[in-house]
């Protein structure tokens, strides 16, 4: 029976991951460690370093939980906000603290694409990774099951297994698994709950499978066991890779369709339902788009195509690049259409643009497409206004901004609200699929999550354990649209990069409406 487990990493999956475990196996101590002592702060405080449907909740009933403990359970050196010591949840910076008491260790650590060196804007880099392995191979005592959480290049557990046999001091027995995360950002906490499969590689040893099955056993404690596949290390860290990859294709596909629609006059909504409705295509990531962004697709292909071209194969590298490269083409476009909408200028016009994350429900903006777009617009010296419901001013201004030309004072405005951004406008872009920007008909139920999280508190009750924690809680008030047209001016334009909106709804209100791949009346 496992009974300490460490996190090393509390970004978007090492924190989340190390509260649902804490949550779902309140047997196991959990310590969520991390190098930067600015998150660890913010995951201490009232004021979660990422907003996630139903984090702060589960993290609330963990502290609870441990509030409520008569055993006393030791927290090793963090501590549970709060002042709570006796819940089996930490947060901390004492890595090497949490290395040496854990059985079993997920590396939860970035692994962005190289920027220097060999493979540099394609490989991934694994500097942080090895890192992290180094302090293990130097500070544990004991055996340890060392598990891949992060997303690495294939073949990525051999070389962690070499560094150990050449840095630890041969004492301690360690096996390394690949167990990749396929959580979405916006669903984290519901992913992390009703995962579709848990992969767990190993080495086809009888150590290997009995650390995987050390590890499987965690996993069932919530998820049924015919979800968690066991297979060989290559086979894992590659599905990985595999998975993201052909997610991607996916939306390049609808958007490479897309502008065929926009050239005959076909709806690609149509064609999207039509083929998602074939039980073997599926809806899924059929949506079409501005672009995809996030911080995944882009670098797990690129460490794809890396690894084909290194294999010598190029026409496969090729293939998946162009994933990639049709991406590109899409936001490029987006942005050409838009600027010929606006009779082929858009200098010194305004235009709002609603939403910067690359998709609803997260404050991420990594790689979003409303970048490209805010960038591209005030290189072409449009006026620009941006609301976004959870991405903080500061990082809209930073991502706005190029290194090479900044806008001129006064060109971009940051709103508190998207009426704000809206008034005075030419244009409207949704950049966003934002619940809240959604018209009438097409709006969603208010509570759309489907959590199926472990018995939580009462708001009341919340609100006096814990007011801080209620911050990012969100109430969707969906946007009046009438309203927003009446405060544009000249053109009235609005252009749906999300095809969340109703079109025709618009045009009554007297705007023209413009959606990806679709004729514009
Ligand atoms: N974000 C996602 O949606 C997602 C989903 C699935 C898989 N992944 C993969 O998981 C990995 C982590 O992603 P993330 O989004 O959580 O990254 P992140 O940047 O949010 O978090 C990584 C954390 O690791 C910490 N760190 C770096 N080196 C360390 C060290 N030596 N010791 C302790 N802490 C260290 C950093 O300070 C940072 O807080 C990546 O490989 C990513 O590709 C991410
Ligand atoms: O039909 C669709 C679906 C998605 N998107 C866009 O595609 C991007 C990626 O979306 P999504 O996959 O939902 O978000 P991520 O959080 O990037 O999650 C992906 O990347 C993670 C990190 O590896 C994996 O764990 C997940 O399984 C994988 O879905 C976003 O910009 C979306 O807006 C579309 O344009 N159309």
């Amino acid at each position: 029976m496992v009974r300490k487990v460490a996190c090393i990493g509390a970004g978007f999956v090492g924190g989340p991951l190390g509260t649902v475990i804490a949550s779902q196996c309140p047997d196991i101590q959990t310590a969520v460690v991390d190098i930067n002592p600015e998150i660890v702060d913010a995951w201490n405080s009232d004021t979660l370093p990422l907003y996630e449907s139903g984090l702060s909740e589960m993290l609330l009933a963990v502290r609870e939980r441990g509030h409520n403990s008569v055993r006393g359970v030791s927290s090793n050196e963090g501590h549970c906000a709060n002042g709570l010591t006796n819940c089996n949840l930490t947060f901390s910076t004492s890595v090497e603290v949490a290395i040496e008491e854990a059985e079993i260790i997920f590396l939860c650590i970035d692994t962005p694409t190289k920027s220097t060196g060999p493979g540099e804007g394609s490989a991934l880099d694994i500097t942080n990774l090895e890192a992290a392995v180094r302090t293990i191979a130097r500070v544990a005592k004991t055996d340890k099951i060392i598990v891949e959480k992060s997303t690495v290049p294939c073949g990525t557990a051999g070389t962690l297994r070499d560094l150990l046999k050449n840095e630890a001091n041969g004492a301690c027995h360690f096996e390394i698994l690949s167990n990749p995360e396929f959580l979405s950002e916006g669903t984290i906490i519901s992913d992390l709950l009703h995962p579709s499969r848990i992969l767990i590689g190993s080495e086809m040893t009888p150590s290997g499978r009995k650390a995987s099955d050390k590890l499987a056993e965690i996993y069932r404690k919530w998820v049924p066991d015919d979800l968690i596949i066991h297979m060989d290390l290559w086979s894992s860290e590659l599905s990985k890779l595999a998975a993201n990859a052909l997610l991607a294709q996916r939306v390049s596909s609808i958007n490479s369709l897309a502008s065929i629609c926009e050239e005959t006059g076909a709806d690609i909504d149509f064609v999207s339902t039509a083929c998602g409705l074939d039980r073997r295509i599926t809806r899924a990531m059929l949506q079409p788009s501005l672009g995809w962004g996030g911080g995944c697709f882009k670098k797990d292909i690129f460490c794809l195509v890396y690894l084909a071209r290194g294999l010598g194969l190029e026409e496969v590298a090729n293939y998946w690049a162009s994933v990639v490269e049709i991406n590109e083409y899409q936001k490029a476009r987006f942005l050409k259409g838009i600027i010929s909408h606006m009779h082929g200028c858009v200098a010194k016009k305004s235009i709002a643009v609603l939403g910067f994350a690359f998709k609803k429900n997260t404050s991420d903006t990594k790689n979003s497409a409303a970048i490209t777009l805010v960038r591209g617009l005030l290189a072409e010296g449009a006026f620009v206004s941006v609301y976004d419901p959870l991405v903080p001013e500061s990082k809209i201004l930073a991502d706005s901004t190029m290194r090479l030309s900044k806008p001129e004072p006064g060109q971009l405005q940051i709103c508190k609200t998207a009426y704000q951004a809206c008034t005075g406008a030419e244009a409207v872009v949704v950049a966003t699929d934002c619940d809240d920007f959604q018209t009438p008909s097409r709006a969603i139920p208010r509570d759309s999550s489907n959590l199926n999280l472990p018995p939580t508190l009462n708001s009341r009750h919340m609100d006096e354990r814990n007011p801080g924690l209620n911050v990012h809680m969100r109430i969707h008030k969906p946007l009046d649209w009438r309203s927003v047209v009446d405060s544009m001016q000249g053109l009235k334009l609005i252009f749906d990069g999300r095809n969340v909106l109703d079109g025709e709804y618009l045009r009554g209100l007297g705007c023209r409406y413009v959606g990806i791949g679709k004729r514009v009346a």
